[in-house]
């Protein structure tokens, strides 16, 4: 692994690492923060996954979670959202391909050699952070926007004891059943619905997998909300499972950084409250 970027920023340091990754077979790179005090002891690590279009450095400019960060002493770890470069597959649709890879295994050519984003984002990446920063591992939880937010529901579901703790800014809930998740699942891994469900976080709660509770928080003026994001599907799925759910809609807030950035506080707090 090697670190492309490094700057102080409040107790701190922003770094930006790149290694060459064996899920996807392609240079990856991420955003670290690491605060002061996980050099005195290890510190609990978010995952914060991004939505289409980014790359890792979406969030790490606009997102403003490094004061947060700093004073509850979490990491966070922000990962690109594709494989990238001439030899991978892409789309000219910015919903497909490259800055789309939805966090799924595909399973469909072209696109299955190199997009592993499952593998790399619940597997590959918390084994390098863990080898790489004094992280603890056990105490790890993750969050995201949108097709993140989508990605770090699944994961929080699939992988309960990986990552502890699971929030999410306006996620798609249901991808199997939006114009977005349809396309990208049709895409990537074929038309048989039911290798969907597992990357599916409404029809994963159906089907059984659990979470302690779910943070989300939602803006009333999200012009994806009605068609690609339906935060109604979660909370019913939820009802149905007895997961506690915290959905918050707010009044005049779209789907932009400027949303996600009036809550990334609380929900690094949250996070920090609930892995200690
Ligand atoms: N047509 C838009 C759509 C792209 C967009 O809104 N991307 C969001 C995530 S949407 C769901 O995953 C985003 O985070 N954009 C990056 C940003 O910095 O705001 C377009 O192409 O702009």
């Amino acid at each position: 692994m090697e670190t492309i970027g490094e700057h102080r920023s409040f107790a701190g340091t922003q770094f930006v690492c790149q290694h060459q990754s064996q899920s996807t077979g392609t240079p990856m790179t991420f955003a670290a923060y690491v605060p002061d005090s996980a050099q005195d002891a290890p510190a609990p690590v978010l995952f914060y996954l991004s939505g289409l279009t980014c790359t890792h450095a979406n969030v790490m400019e606009k997102g403003e979670y490094r004061r947060a960060a700093s004073e509850h002493g979490v990491i966070v770890i922000c990962p690109d959202t594709s494989p990238r470069g001439d030899d991978v597959p892409d789309d000219d649709a910015y919903d497909l391909g490259q800055g789309a890879g939805f966090y799924v295994d595909a399973t469909e050519a072209p696109w299955s050699q190199h997009f592993r984003m499952w593998r790399y984002i619940s597997e590959e990446l918390p084994a390098l952070v863990g080898d790489s920063f004094p992280a603890d591992m056990s105490r790890a939880g993750i969050f995201g926007h949108s097709m993140g937010g989508h990605g770090a529901l699944v994961a929080g579901l699939r992988l309960p004891e990986t990552f502890r703790t699971v929030s999410a800014f306006a996620p798609i809930v249901a991808p199997s059943r939006v114009p977005w998740g349809e396309k990208a699942f049709s895409t990537y891994l074929g038309m048989d619905q039911d290798a969907w469900r597992k990357y599916d976080a409404v029809a994963l709660i159906e089907d059984g997998a659990k979470t302690s509770e779910i943070l989300v928080d939602q803006g009333e003026a999200d012009v994806f909300l009605a068609e690609q994001l339906r935060p109604e599907l979660l909370e019913e799925a939820c009802a149905a499972a007895s997961i506690p759910l915290t959905l918050r809609r707010h009044d005049g807030f779209d789907h932009s950084y400027y949303f996600i950035s009036t809550f990334m506080a609380d929900h690094i707090a949250w996070h920090a409250e609930r892995l200690g």
